[in-house]
């Protein structure tokens, strides 16, 4: 009866092309899913192995770009944990996963591997034309013959580093953040948007946390870098750039034009905003950073058109702009909804810190030395590092230009390389049972774990951040000026911790899920 059956389904197969094509996909779906994952890594046992798929070319792309550190994730259980580099198929590209932090430091030592084709991707996606990305490239014109990416690392490496032009930087942010960190300022700029006074006999007020800060520093990127002329420009600058940032994976998964055109409004308003300051005469905006002055003095060397300069310059304040204010308010929401009882703790360390009005000092306004000084500000110091331990989404990328060896394995030339933080930072072996939970003391209890290779918050090796030193500074002094000035509680009080937005993906810190900001309530303190 059975065999009857199986001969009127070949019969009909045979005789009905659709069925048949169907038939044989299957079965060449079959056949080459058994060779790819099973029969060739058993051929090539050095390879790293793959995560298995069913969609040749394609790939894991729908989950990569759902939620790719959900995608590791799995892929990692899937190999049981061995902490192997193992390999994923996106696209067609094949990206290797290294998440152990041996392996991870050995790649940050090998220098010659590439980074150079991801820049060029990312121009891409930003919109610079061909032209202007041969020119980035260019090697010949420069008497040190390196090109524009390269000498655009080594510019902020100089404005960043420890030194007079970071503390200057560093000085007028704070200044600035003085200014800002008033009941009147705080609701002039926030009215309409994040500010609330519920009772005007009251000088308490309510901010959405999230908006609150992003204001504020995005205001201090902006000015340290491009001084008062680019706002004054386009005053709408602030709110233009968050919109461009909550949508901007719109930009990074190449969505189609029609479907995406708040965010290319949002990034051609920024654009524009560039293009009108720099054909402003540097005369005319004295206030221009060091860095920024010498990229504008590069591009005019190369001749790059101003529409392309000024996609360049927008990218450049995205790398500003882009992530340190998720620190702060991460930070807050930490200690508001979990550990409320640790704000008098940091209040009373940093107090010394805070310096009178008007006294100028380390910071203008606050001892900045004192408040990075883990012995001395021990609590602030270990929950900022706690926070950009469980907040970095981000993951450092190479591209090999030739076979490495790696982790017992051999990774391929022509193929990508991905570290991905969460992976390492999540790691139990490195940070113990409570890996994944927020602990407060754990680098209070433990100093040492600063140091420890699982712990790249800034990435490493050639592209690690340039800003860390920027964001960690202008972040401390940030809770610790908000703390002295004002009581700070949840209102209302119980308000669920905001959830990180894990799908999007992060070029550094996790951006909070829309609609989930804090309410907060900002009570000056009586001095
Ligand atoms: C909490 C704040 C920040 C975090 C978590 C962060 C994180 C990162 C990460 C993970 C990378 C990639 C590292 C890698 O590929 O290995 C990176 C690169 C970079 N960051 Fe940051 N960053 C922050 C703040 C800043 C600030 C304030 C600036 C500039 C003012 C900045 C400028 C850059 C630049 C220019 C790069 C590219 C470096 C290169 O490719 O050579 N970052 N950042």
């Amino acid at each position: 009866m059975e065999s009857s059956y199986l001969w009127a389904t070949v019969n009909l197969a045979a005789h009905d092309t659709c069925l048949s094509l169907l038939t044989a996909s299957v079965l060449y779906l079959l056949l080459w899913r058994l060779y790819t994952f099973t029969i060739r890594p058993w051929l090539r046992p050095s390879d790293p192995k793959e995560y298995p798929y069913w969609i040749p070319v394609v790939g894991h792309l729908h989950s990569f770009f759902k939620n790719s550190s959900r995608l590791i994730s799995d892929a990692k259980r899937y190999f049981h944990d061995t902490g192997e580099p193992f390999a994923l198929s996106v696209a067609g590209q094949k990206w290797y996963v290294l998440t152990k932090a041996e392996d991870v430091t050995a790649t940050y030592r090998m220098e010659h591997l590439s980074y150079d084709i991801f820049a060029v991707e990312v121009m891409r996606m930003i919109g610079v034309s061909e032209d202007g990305i041969t020119k980035a490239f260019d090697t010949t014109s420069h008497p040190s013959k390196k090109h524009l990416v390269r000498l655009c690392k080594e510019y902020q490496l100089e404005q960043l580093s420890p030194g007079n032009r970071l503390e200057h930087l560093v000085e007028s942010s704070i200044i600035l953040m003085n200014s800002h960190l008033n009941i009147s300022t705080i609701l002039a700029r926030g009215q309409n948007w994040y500010a609330t006074q519920p009772n005007p006999s009251s000088p308490a007020i309510t901010v959405s946390l999230y908006q609150w800060i992003s204001d504020l520093f995005i205001d201090l990127g902006t000015r340290a870098y491009f001084g008062p002329h680019l706002l004054s420009l386009e005053p709408g600058l602030i709110p233009t750039f968050m919109s461009f940032e909550s949508l901007s994976w719109q930009a990074m998964y190449q969505y189609p034009r029609l479907l995406s055109t708040s965010m290319i409004a949002a990034k051609e308003k920024l654009v524009f905003a560039m293009q009108s300051f720099f054909s402003t005469p540097p005369a005319h905006r004295p206030e221009t950073s060091w860095f920024i002055s010498q990229i504008e003095a590069e591009t005019t060397r190369l001749a790059i058109s101003p529409s392309d300069s000024a996609i360049f310059f927008f990218q450049l304040f995205w790398s500003i702009n882009g992530n340190t204010r998720k620190a702060p308010f991460w930070i807050l929401s930490y200690l508001l909804c979990h550990f409320p009882h640790l704000l008098p703790a940091i209040r009373s360390e940093t107090a010394p810190a805070i310096l009178p009005d008007g006294s100028g000092g380390d910071g203008g306004g606050v001892n900045i030395a004192y408040l990075t000084d883990d012995k001395l500000c021990p609590v602030l110091n270990s929950i900022w590092e706690e926070t950009t331990r469980l907040t970095a989404f981000a993951a450092s990328v190479r591209f090999l230009t030739h076979d490495v060896h790696l982790g017992g394995k051999v990774l391929r030339r022509g193929n990508r390389l991905m570290m991905p933080q969460r992976q390492l930072h999540f790691d139990a072996k490195s940070f113990g049972k409570t890996a994944a939970e927020f602990d407060p003391d754990r680098f209070l209890r433990d100093p040492g774990l600063k140091r420890h290779p699982s712990f790249r918050p800034f990435g490493g090796g050639t592209t690690m951040c340039p800003g860390r030193n920027l964001a960690k500074q202008t972040t401390l002094a940030f809770v610790a000026m908000v703390l002295d000035r004002f009581d700070v509680e949840l209102d209302p009080p119980g308000q669920k911790f905001p959830r990180p937005a894990e799908g999007k993906p992060s070029i550094g810190l996790v951006d909070v899920t829309e609609g989930e900001d804090l309410r907060v309530k900002l009570t000056p303190r009586r001095r």
